[in-house]
């Protein structure tokens, strides 16, 4: 499985293309619907969100809400393009009124500088901005939305959440209070904040408001757990086999994530190995497992068998209200940084981008390892090769 993205943040569209899915998989847009609005309703966003409604388009690949195994074509709109008709059509020249919103003071943090440099787009650094946005992150949820439907076929459950938002953090011990995701998932998804409970929902929001006010900005972290993986997918046998290593690679593949952490993570740094092996365990029902997941559901590059649990840092939003330090590329003088419109914190819509992330990455392993042109053979195959990991 493989895809790609395109779009603007103001363009007219945002469009994905996937390769790879096997035929026989049912798919809605209401399917991927689902997955969007969860990413838009996200406490601590800008007036954007106000204005889309994110909603798919299937536009190829689906027969009758079931896959055919050739590419899948999704397409979202881009509601405020109404208001960039002009600045972003792609389809006539440049001209005095429709090039008027130059970005000329980069942000830091932001695309704008380097990318400027990079692609010599010295005359409008809005060409960089527009493409550098997150807003490319609604196809990356639809395509994990699509990945993680056929993770729930083959009984794999993928979820994200928030941890802190600043100084504000979720207690973790309440984790061991889950039996499923599913129930987690009715917990955290109950919270504007998606975080582990009311308490720390309250003070995240507290957090937010009070930054909001002061005109700053504010990052935070997110985890991913993700159950019924199956023993082996991944490889030690070469570094770019690892899969621990493609969903840290995805992971901080998303804007503004700037860290990330299997299981213990950092914290193992400071512990004894007594402390952190996930020891082995046997027994006829289950076969091997482990009496701890210290290590996050890998070894070796590997899914252990155990849950799955990765962390993701997210630095604050590089546009701050309270404008910082640049200088004008034109004139080369000291200015405060271009404002564009923007976000207070993205942490609780970046929960859900880095599990579509995790959920791609899962998906592209099973179908990697398994001949998946038709979901049938796939759960056929999967069926066998659980039987024979079991018999171990
Ligand atoms: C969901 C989401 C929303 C974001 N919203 C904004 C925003 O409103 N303003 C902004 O300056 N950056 C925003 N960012 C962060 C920038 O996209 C990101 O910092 C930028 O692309 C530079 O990439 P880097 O931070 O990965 O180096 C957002 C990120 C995410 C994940
Ligand atoms: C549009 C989205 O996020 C955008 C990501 C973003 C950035 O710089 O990354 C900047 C903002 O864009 P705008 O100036 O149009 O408000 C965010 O709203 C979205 O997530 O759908």
């Amino acid at each position: 499985m493989r895809y790609m993205t395109a779009g603007e943040s103001h363009g007219p569209e945002e469009v994905a293309i996937i390769e790879g899915i096997p035929a026989g998989l049912t798919l809605t847009q209401a399917d991927i619907d689902e997955q969007l609005a969860r990413r838009q309703h996200a406490y601590g966003r800008g007036q954007r969100q106000v204005i889309e409604t994110d909603k798919v388009t299937i536009m190829a690949g689906v027969r009758h809400q079931v896959t055919l195994g050739s590419p899948i074509a999704l397409n979202v709109h881009n509601d405020d393009h109404n208001h960039w008709t002009k600045i972003m059509d792609p389809n006539v020249p440049a001209d005095a009124e429709n090039t008027m919103r130059k970005v000329m003071r980069p942000r830091p943090g932001h695309a704008d500088l380097v990318g400027g440099m990079k692609y010599r787009h010295q005359a409008d650094l809005r060409n960089v901005l527009e493409r550098s946005s997150a807003r490319e992150t609604v196809m990356r949820v639809a395509v994990g939305a699509v990945a993680k439907k056929l993770l729930a076929e083959i009984g794999v459950d993928v979820h994200g959440f928030v941890l802190n938002v600043g100084p504000a953090r979720a207690d973790t011990s309440v984790l061991t209070n889950y039996r499923t995701l599913q129930e987690l998932r009715e917990v955290t998804e109950s919270f504007p904040t998606r975080t582990l409970d009311a308490e720390t929902d309250a003070k995240i929001r507290e957090v937010i408001d009070q930054t909001k006010r002061d005109a700053n900005t504010v990052g935070g972290t997110v985890q991913v757990m993700a159950t019924g993986v199956p023993v082996g997918l991944g490889s030690y046998v070469s570094a770019d086999e690892k899969l621990d290593a493609k969903i840290a690679r995805a992971i901080v593949g998303i804007n503004a994530f700037k860290g990330v952490e299997f299981g213990g993570g950092f914290e193992n740094a400071e512990k004894y190995g007594s402390e952190v092996m996930d020891e082995i365990y046997w027994d006829a029902d289950r076969g091997f497992y482990r009496g701890s997941n210290n290590l996050g559901g890998f070894e070796g590059g590997m899914t252990t068998g155990e849950m799955i649990v990765v962390k993701g840092v997210v630095k604050p939003i590089p546009t701050l209200y309270r404008a910082m330090q640049s200088v004008d590329i034109d004139t080369h003088e000291d200015h405060r940084a271009s404002i564009e419109r923007s976000d207070t914190t993205a942490v609780t819509a970046a929960a859900v981008i880095a599990e579509a992330m995790v959920a791609i990455e899962l998906a592209k392993a099973v179908l990697d390892k398994f001949d998946a042109d038709n979901m049938d053979r796939l759960q056929e195959q999967l069926a066998a090769y659980r039987e024979e990991i079991k018999r171990f």
